[in-house]
């Protein structure tokens, strides 16, 4: 553009004439250019298209043969020569238009060094010409430069009126940033600012420093900014000229987008912070401090906290940017080992994402000592790497098939995207709009978001393996009340068993019978059927204890059980021992001769046994037997049958034993 300005402006050139200095042009002047500047300029411009006249007329003389061959190559090369021109070209001055609300002014500026940060701006004007050399990018950016930078540049009102422009130098962080205005070449106004200075040095309070420059038609005006760096870092700055309502439009959507950002982010940090409480889950809470160290960086970043938070703090506005980068990794750091329990799951990874936080921890302390530069030369590298370190764990992990490391890198993919975006558009790849010039906050927004997502998809897959495991330990546990039931229940049964059974010998004992007699009486009673009751007793068993023992005696009356037992077969009959060496035996529904021969059996199957007893009359254990039997039951009690029965059973014993009674 500036080429074609010059081949536009080419039959005036020669008018010009050499004026005094830089911007002593009059107004209203069609040419901009000054002295040296000028005559250079027109210098270029003849050398340059007498090169391509050359190489036409070269082209007019040759064969077609030669052209190949020869001419096409140099023409070739003149056109290359054509084109490139622009990077050594002097710059001309910014011509405002009435259609361009928005000029960037990177190339239409010039810079001087001064190393040694000295120069007064007298200094500065009295240097010649040659001193200065064109500005060759879009953006200023010095990095790391101990160096003081000083920029100038011209502005030619085109339009037909008078005319404000809003001159804008876009960075939060210059240190100092120092505009002087030159009218005619004299300093008419000067502006002290920057971030190491209070904000009301400025005219307009906005996050980065801006200027109202006001021409008449046709006039030009020049200014002089210096760059001052505090340690020896230069933030890139942007030098923009804007119509007021660009400026005002841009502010407004500024506003809006980065109204929506903070609240948003903010609304996600304090919904984590609650969460955190409520759940007494970490991971939260690191999050909730990753999200609001990222906030704090931002805004002392972009501006907004020197703007809106602490506009009368300058050092701690500088002191908080240092601070709050290496917090970010570390915050960055706790969070995503926590998240991706990279401890449990990826050991060397983690070991390396410790060593590469506490790294970028370091640089807390030059940042302390008000040495920023060196806090941000040592924080830039660790802090790369750990997230390069950050991104491959989770990438590993994610292949492993960890879900949560799959939202984790899609986050950071993200925020990747976004800070590519702005690095194209910076190196001019992508052109400058509204999602290239906020595609970084649009990127962090979305990992943000989809980090918040992460982790409620990690409580949902907590949650549900929870429920997996309290529904196993459910079942589990019904499996083993179900067990314990039936061990119980076999308990009961054996100790109900046990409480009915005689232990020596197995029989039904004395508290069953008293319960089975009283039963089956009042059945036999209700249903009108007969019933006999016999007691038993061994006959001098007293001798046997005395001459065997009493263990044998023992064995004896167990033995003496079977036998007996192995004689009672139906269902409603019943044996019992009823105590020591006495039993009695229950016959439900059996006839009296029937009762007399059935216990008889019973009798007789102990004295089968062929049990060698001296003390008895027949040499061997024998037992004698009392019996009752009733047809009808009207009257008679369990114990009065009982008391019969043993009545019955003395007569047997007093007739001789080894003998059954009525
Ligand atoms: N070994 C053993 N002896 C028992 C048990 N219960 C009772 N005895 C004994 O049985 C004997 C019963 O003796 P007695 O009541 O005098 O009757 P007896 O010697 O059998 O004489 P008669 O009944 O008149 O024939 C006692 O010596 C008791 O110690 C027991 O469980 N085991």
């Amino acid at each position: 553009m500036r080429l074609c300005n010059i081949v536009r402006q080419g039959g005036k050139r020669g008018q010009c004439g050499a004026a005094a200095s830089f911007d002593q042009v009059p107004a209203g002047q069609n040419c901009v250019t000054t002295g040296s500047w000028c005559a250079r300029e027109q210098d270029s411009a003849r050398q340059s298209r007498a090169r391509l006249r050359s190489a036409l007329r070269a082209h007019a003389r040759r064969t077609r043969p030669e052209l190949t061959a020869r001419v096409l190559p140099r023409f070739l090369l003149a056109c290359l020569v054509w084109l490139a021109w622009p990077a050594w070209a002097q710059p001309d001055a910014v011509r405002l238009s009435q259609t361009e609300a928005r000029q960037p002014l990177g190339l239409f500026l010039e810079l001087l060094e001064d190393p040694e940060g000295r120069l007064t701006l007298d200094d500065v004007l009295s240097r010649p010409d040659a001193d200065w050399r064109p500005n060759t990018t879009e953006v200023l950016n010095f990095s790391f430069s101990t160096s003081t930078w000083w920029v100038r540049g011209r502005v030619v009102n085109d339009t037909e009126g008078p005319t404000t422009r809003v001159l804008e130098a876009a960075s939060a962080l210059q240190d100092e940033l120092d505009l002087h205005l030159l009218r005619e070449g004299r300093p008419v106004r000067s502006w002290h600012t920057g971030d190491r200075r209070a904000l009301d040095s400025r005219d307009l309070v906005y996050r980065y420093p801006v200027f109202a420059l006001t021409l008449a038609p046709g006039e030009t005006v020049g200014f002089i900014a210096r760059l001052g760096s505090h340690d020896g870092l230069h933030e890139a700055v942007p030098f923009v000229l804007r119509t007021q309502r660009s400026f005002l439009d841009h502010v407004q959507r500024e506003t809006m987008v980065f109204g929506a950002y903070y609240g948003g982010l903010l609304a996600l940090l304090l919904y984590n912070l609650l969460l955190s409480a409520i759940t007494r889950d970490r991971v939260f809470l690191l999050y909730a401090i990753y999200l609001g160290t990222y906030l704090l960086w931002n805004v002392t970043f972009l501006g907004y906290g020197q703007q809106h938070l602490w506009p009368d703090h300058p050092d701690f506005n500088n002191q908080i940017l240092a601070l709050s980068i290496p917090a970010i990794f570390i915050a960055l750091a706790v969070f995503s080992c926590n998240y991706l329990q990279t401890r449990q799951q990826a050991r060397r990874w983690h070991r390396a994402i410790v060593a590469l936080a506490a790294l970028s921890g370091l640089a807390v302390l030059p940042a302390l000592l008000d040495h920023y530069a060196l806090s941000i030369l040592m924080v830039l590298p660790a802090g790369g790497a750990l997230l390069l370190v950050q991104l491959a764990a989770a990438l590993h992990l994610a292949v492993r098939g960890y879900r949560p490391a799959r939202f984790y890198v899609l986050a950071w993919t993200a925020l990747a995207l976004g800070a590519l975006a702005t690095f194209l558009k910076v190196f001019g790849v992508l052109p400058s709009n509204v999602w290239t010039e906020y595609s970084l906050n649009i990127g962090s927004a979305i990992e943000f978001i989809l980090l918040a997502l992460a982790l409620a998809d990690k409580m949902n897959t907590l949650k549900a393996e929870k429920l997996a495991v309290q529904r196993q330990a459910a079942v589990e546990l019904e499996r083993q009340v179900a067990q314990r039931t039936h061990e119980l229940a076999a308990a009961n049964e054996r100790l109900q068993q046990a409480s009915i059974t005689d232990e020596l010998t197995g029989l039904y004992n004395r508290r069953y019978f008293n319960l089975i007699a009283t039963r089956e009486l009042n059945r036999c009673r209700r249903e009108g059927r007969p019933l006999a009751m016999a007691m038993l007793d061994v006959d001098r068993f007293k001798a046997y204890n005395d001459r065997y023992g009493h263990s044998q005696g023992d064995q004896a009356l167990a033995a003496l059980a079977r036998a007996m037992d192995s004689q009672v077969n139906r269902a409603t009959d019943y044996l019992f021992r009823l105590g020591g060496e006495e039993f009695a035996v229950l016959l439900i529904g059996v006839g009296h001769d029937e009762a007399r021969q059935h216990v008889e059996r019973v009798r007789r199957a102990v004295s089968d046994l062929q049990l060698l007893h001296d003390g008895s009359e027949r040499g061997v254990v024998t037992m004698s037997a009392g019996l009752v039997w009733r047809e009808t039951l009207s009257d008679p009690s369990a114990d009065q049958l009982y008391v019969l029965a043993d009545e019955a059973l003395y007569r047997a014993k007093a007739a001789g034993r080894d003998r059954l009674s009525e």
